[in-house]
């Protein structure tokens, strides 16, 4: 079976496919201190809560933080002898194109929402990735990641503003009830919901009218859909984006790939 990794610079998602299906999924925090010792405690740890019987054969990661990517790879050698795919690395096949700068370094949590969007709708897509970072990735009709925006996550925004200034609290985004804050969590709230909301539409509006047809926004990520329920922003919502692209990728390698060279 496949475990896919998908480290985020907030989050890391853990996922085991036994083929036809994602059987469990769990979460922890990203903290490049983690040892390979001590993902595999707490994956174990978690299989046998849910009787999940898996024997771990492949590994796949998509970390958008380097330096965590070591004791995953020591993880895979010790506990499934193997070796994982690493998104980004040039032994790690694309199914799709990258058409960027030269010496321009993808985001592989991009690469994969490409690859993922891609075989669900497509080319012409613009995918919106809510995360640390919200990125904007754009889709090409043959399947191309060809480009995108970055802008500072939701999260990011609320809380630079109660690092910058004193009298600002931390606060949580939450849809506020109208846009004129009568409160100062209401008017942080209001201005991170509504600017984003603002932002999203205005990007996705320019990237349409400069890529010149007719393109579908698919948003992932765990606020997308708070901001789908206000204003219909996105043509459609994906949860499991991430580790539907990094099944594929893996999948496209063992048939293409130069795997199991260990
Ligand atoms: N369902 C959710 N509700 C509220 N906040 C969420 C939810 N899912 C993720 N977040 C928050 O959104 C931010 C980005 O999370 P995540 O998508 O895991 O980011 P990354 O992929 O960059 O690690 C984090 O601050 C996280 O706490
Ligand atoms: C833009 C990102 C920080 C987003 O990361 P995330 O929010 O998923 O943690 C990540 O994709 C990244 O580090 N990209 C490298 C630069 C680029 O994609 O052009
Ligand atoms: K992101």
């Amino acid at each position: 079976m496949l475990l896919a990794v998908d480290c985020g610079n907030t989050n890391t998602v853990f996922s085991i496919w036994d083929g036809e299906r994602f059987v469990g999924t769990w979460r922890t925090a990203t903290d490049w201190k983690r040892t390979a010792d001590q993902y595999f405690v707490w994956l174990n740890t978690l299989m046998r809560l849910q009787e999940i019987e898996a024997e771990i054969t492949d590994m796949i990661v998509s970390s958008t933080v380097p330096r965590v990517v070591f004791n995953l790879r020591v993880l895979a050698d010790r506990y499934f002898n193997t070796r994982p795919l690493v998104v980004g690395k040039s032994d790690c096949l694309l199914p799709v194109d990258v058409r960027v700068d030269e010496g321009t370094g993808v985001g592989p949590d991009r690469l994969v929402n490409t690859v993922a969007g891609f075989d669900h709708y497509g080319g012409n897509l613009i995918m919106v990735d809510f995360g640390t970072a919200t990125t904007f990735d754009v889709v090409a009709e043959d399947g191309a990641y060809i480009g995108g925006v970055i802008a500072p996550g939701v999260n990011l925004s609320l809380e630079a503003l109660h690092q910058a200034a004193a009298a600002l609290p931390h606060v949580d985004i939450s849809k506020p009830q109208s846009v004129i804050g009568t409160n100062t969590v209401a008017c942080m709230q209001s201005g991170v919901f509504w600017g984003y909301v603002g932002l999203v539409r205005e990007i996705c509006t320019r990237i349409k009218a400069e890529h010149g047809v007719p393109m579908k926004i698919i948003s992932t990520g765990g606020l997308a859909p708070l901001f789908q329920q206000s204003a219909q922003l996105f043509d459609a919502f994906e949860d499991d984006l991430t580790m539907h692209g990094l099944q594929i990728i893996h999948k496209y390698n063992k048939e293409n790939g130069l795997q199991d060279e260990h």
